[in-house]
């Protein structure tokens, strides 16, 4: 694999490494390396299938691999007891697929779960900290009282990523955070996520198909294939990278166009 790191002398957040993940005999993962580093936004993109999920999951917990190391503030996931492991777990925003939120909780509600839930706060004062992290999230004020079926996929996307916020986590992990938004929305996604990084010091694991968010919002590509990461760096080399998949991803229309506007903006 070729993995260009960035250099600032300290480890990695999250290291990763010969992880294997298998379900019966589907092999989806196997000698897989990774690295998070502190402060990046790392974009991770592979085809449907590939496995893009089922990392985010080993890294965060909720799947436990077949094999292989994960070591996440320098410590092995693996090796830790079930309490250490939780708190680790603790410093993790998750973002899913589908958002996630309970239609049956207000957005302020959902937001103050978590709050309520892992970090015992009372009621009102975990809802007075969950209109904080709406506005943090770009939501009007009018928001927190509303319920999911009421808002358009934009504003349901930026309240998943206020609850992934809640317990103010230091890495976020986003799965498609841009899927199914218009290209202006996904711009204003993609602003967002850079503003918060920089303002919260986050470090960014990012799932994404959006051409866009590559070139405007990554620091670094992993490219999943084959069952590992083929390739990881920046993305003006990993686009470079001479195979098939990666060539036809970014040098096919869409690629070109994003890298295009990318170079317009
Ligand atoms: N719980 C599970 N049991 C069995 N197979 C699973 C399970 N979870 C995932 N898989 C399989 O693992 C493979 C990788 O799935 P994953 O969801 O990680 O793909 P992905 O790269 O995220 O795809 P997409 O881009 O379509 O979301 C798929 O073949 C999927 O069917």
């Amino acid at each position: 694999m070729v993995n260009e790191q960035v250099d600032d002398g300290f480890r990695p957040l999250i290291r990763v490494r010969d992880l294997e993940n298998r379900f019966g005999s589907h092999v989806v993962h196997q000698e897989l390396d990774l690295d998070l580093e502190r402060g990046e936004i790392l974009g991770v993109v592979g085809g449907s299938g590939s496995g893009k999920s089922v990392l985010l999951r080993s890294i965060v917990g909720l799947l436990r691999p077949s094999a292989g190391r994960i070591e996440v503030f320098g410590e092995d996931l693996q090796q830790l007891s079930a309490s250490a492991r939780s708190r680790v777990e603790r410093r993790f925003g998750v973002l899913f697929q589908r958002g996630a939120l309970f239609t049956s909780l207000t957005l302020a509600e959902n937001v103050a779960l978590p709050l309520i839930e892992h970090a015992g706060l009372p009621r009102s004062e975990a809802e007075a900290l969950a209109r904080l992290k709406l506005a943090l999230a770009g939501l009007p004020g009018k928001a927190a009282t509303q319920y999911p079926a009421e808002l358009s996929g934009g504003m349901i996307k930026r309240a998943a990523l206020a609850r992934a916020l809640a317990l103010d986590p230091e890495v976020l992990f986003l799965d498609e955070p841009t899927a199914g938004l218009d290209p202006i929305g996904a711009a204003a996604f993609d602003r967002l996520l850079m503003t918060l990084r920089d303002a919260l010091s986050l470090s960014v694991f990012l799932i994404t198909h959006d051409l866009d968010t590559l070139y405007t919002a990554c620091d670094r590509v992993a490219v999943l294939a084959q069952r590992r990461v083929l390739v990881a760096g920046p993305l003006e080399s990993v686009a470079a990278t001479d195979e098939a998949w990666i060539h036809d991803y970014f040098h096919g229309p869409r690629g070109r166009a994003a890298e295009n506007a990318a170079r317009t903006a």
